[in-house]
């Protein structure tokens, strides 16, 4: 530790110091992973080789890395992001071979503020951070969920054009109360359990101090905190910094950009969404996220008042690990509680506290099964059979999970018991089915992927001090808006990847443009605040444009011909 003080290295480096025989055990156990693998074969045998190339390709050139991942985006975000980047952070202690990013340790209390000079950038536009406690549907992998923030962070330069010299993935290691690792010789974190109460907001509050002194107009996205915390350092943050929380927020507004979808693939107007009757698997910092959203989104199309928000709340059943939420309920999570059902309604549907998913969707048929639980293969033969009785005329199924192996049900299973007439979304990407018939079933990637490049690049661009709900609620209702009717009635309700920059260039746009709405603008570099709100769409969409980073190589010789 006195060297890594010494040479200014402190938070460059995972914070558990490994000497030469353990990097030697890492580099073997590595290679007889790969020789296991290549025999059994995962699901892509190659996936993880590919993520080895190109991250060697990324230390060696990250403009060509970047060229590459943009012009392959939809072949190399399975790689880079999900599902693939869950198996690296599984495997990070045998992957690990250059640190990338800041690692700040429940150990480097009382020295960040100090630690976050050692960054070499002198600007950060965006900083991705984790503690490791829930990555994707894997559980608390610690340390190792460094591997989300650089994947998230990936997106952000292939999709927004972030400057990747302006990018910070952060790994807050608190310690990690997962058992395996714990053990593990070759962990690259603090060896003990995890923080808890004073002492960890203590940890992440002197975070968020240290990057706001040394750089105030950066953008913090918190990802794959356990729900636990997420509310809260939502809460604590959201009017003091610009920051967002990505599975709550940023998931919320792409599962309503689906929901809307849905509703236009049922030949409805968006205006009928108040009607949905919608079933959420998954009562966390995701599925919480999509319940309120939901709701506000339902209250204001049924007139904004109390009564709306009320009559709102009546559209959802929510089941967690115990089963159909009510107020019931002992020990009720304060964030779920307002979707607890009351008890009298669910007596008349034949439903009562802790009524499982099937029988839920027996008594309910509803127009929506969505799944935020982390259980794979949740959506039963069972439950997917009971969805037949669905009132809708195209129900729509929502397997959110990710990485693959967790999502609640696959597009296989799903139509081959549904039949054609569905709507498919799933958090990791499948592939589409074909019939056979020439009907294809639209397998649509449902993933914040698709939001939070726009999100941050819009804050970024328009300069204001927080993320609103209004801005919020202004991507959700672009990418709604992205797809065209022929588009929505063939199921497709989420543009393909390929199409991801400039979805996010719209995106960005429309967050800029309801920060102006909200008077929140200060601008960016040399467009103040007053010009910014001069601009009209078109305006903005070019100022968008122009900002956006593109992986060409710097002239560095001129030379006349
Ligand atoms: N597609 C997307 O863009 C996103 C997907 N996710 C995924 O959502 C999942 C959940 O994330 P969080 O909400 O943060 O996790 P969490 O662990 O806080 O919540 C999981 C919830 O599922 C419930 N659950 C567990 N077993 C269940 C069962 N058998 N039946 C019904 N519910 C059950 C739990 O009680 C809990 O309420 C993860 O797999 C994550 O990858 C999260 C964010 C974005
Ligand atoms: C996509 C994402 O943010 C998650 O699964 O946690
Ligand atoms: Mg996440």
């Amino acid at each position: 530790m006195t060297e890594r003080d010494r040479l200014d290295l402190r938070g460059l480096l995972p914070p558990n110091v490994m000497s030469s025989e353990q990097q030697i055990e890492r580099f073997m156990v590595d290679l007889k992973r790969l020789e296991v693998q290549a025999r059994d074969g995962p699901l892509d045998p190659n996936a993880l080789a590919k993520w080895r190339i190109l991250n060697r390709l990324h230390d060696r050139n990250e403009t060509m890395y970047y060229k590459v991942l943009v012009a392959h985006i939809k072949e190399y975000a399975p790689i880079v992001y999900t599902p693939t980047v869950g198996l690296v952070c599984q495997n990070y202690s045998g992957l690990f071979r250059r640190p990338r990013g800041m690692y700040f340790s429940a150990e480097d209390r009382g020295e960040m503020m100090s630690m976050v000079y050692n960054w070499p950038a002198e600007q950060v536009d965006m900083i991705v951070v984790t503690d490791g406690s829930r990555i994707l549907g894997l559980g608390d992998l610690g340390v190792h969920g460094i591997g989300i923030a650089i994947g998230k962070l990936d997106i952000y330069v292939a999709a927004a054009g972030i400057n990747p010299q302006r990018v910070l993935p952060v790994m807050i290691d608190v310690g990690t109360n997962n058992e395996e690792l714990l053990k593990n010789p070759l962990y690259l974190g603090l060896q003990e359990h995890r923080l808890d109460g004073d002492e960890y907001l203590a940890v992440i509050d002197e975070f968020m101090e240290a990057v706001f002194t040394r750089w105030p107009h950066v953008i913090v996205q918190f990802e794959d905190f356990q729900s636990k915390w997420a509310f809260k350092l939502l809460q604590r943050y959201r009017n003091t910094y610009r920051m967002f929380n990505d599975d709550v927020q940023g998931t919320a507004g792409v599962a309503l950009a689906g929901l809307l979808g849905a509703v236009r693939a049922q030949g409805r107007p968006m205006i009928d969404f108040p009607k949905q009757k919608i079933v959420v698997a998954g009562a966390g910092s995701a599925g919480i996220g999509v319940l309120n959203a939901a709701r506000k989104t339902m209250a204001r199309m049924l007139g904004n008042n109390e009564s709306a928000f009320e009559a709102a709340r009546s559209q959802f059943w929510v089941v967690d690990a115990q089963g159909l939420i009510t107020e019931e309920r002992e020990n009720i999570d304060q964030d779920a509680s307002p979707f607890a059902r009351k008890v009298k309604e669910i007596n008349r549907q034949g439903l009562r506290e802790g009524a499982s998913l099937v029988e839920v969707v027996q008594k309910v048929k509803p127009d929506v099964l969505l799944g935020l639980s982390a259980v794979g293969g949740l959506f039963t033969k069972e439950v997917l059979e009971a969805l037949k009785g669905s009132t809708a005329t195209r129900p729509a199924i929502f397997a959110m999970s990710n990485p693959t192996t967790n999502a609640e049900c696959t597009p296989e299973q799903a139509f081959s018991i549904l039949g054609e007439n569905i709507i498919f979304a799933s958090g990791s990407p499948f592939k589409d089915i074909n019939f056979g018939n020439g009907h294809i079933g639209h397998c649509n990637q449902g993933n914040n992927m698709y939001l939070f490049p726009g999100i941050g690049l819009g804050t970024l661009l328009s300069g204001a001090p927080i993320v609103s709900d209004g801005m919020l609620q202004a991507a959700a209702e672009c990418l709604a808006a992205y797809m065209t009717e022929d588009e929505v009635h063939e199921g497709i309700i989420y543009p393909s990847i390929s199409r991801i920059r400039d979805i996010t260039k719209e995106i960005a746009a429309a967050v800029i443009m309801e920060a102006i709405e909200e008077d929140l603008v200060a601008g960016y570099r040399d467009v103040d605040a007053r010009e910014l709100q001069k601009f009209n769409k078109e305006q903005i969409l070019e100022f968008v444009k122009i900002n956006m980073w593109d992986p060409d190589y710097p002239t560095v010789v001129y030379h006349q011909d």
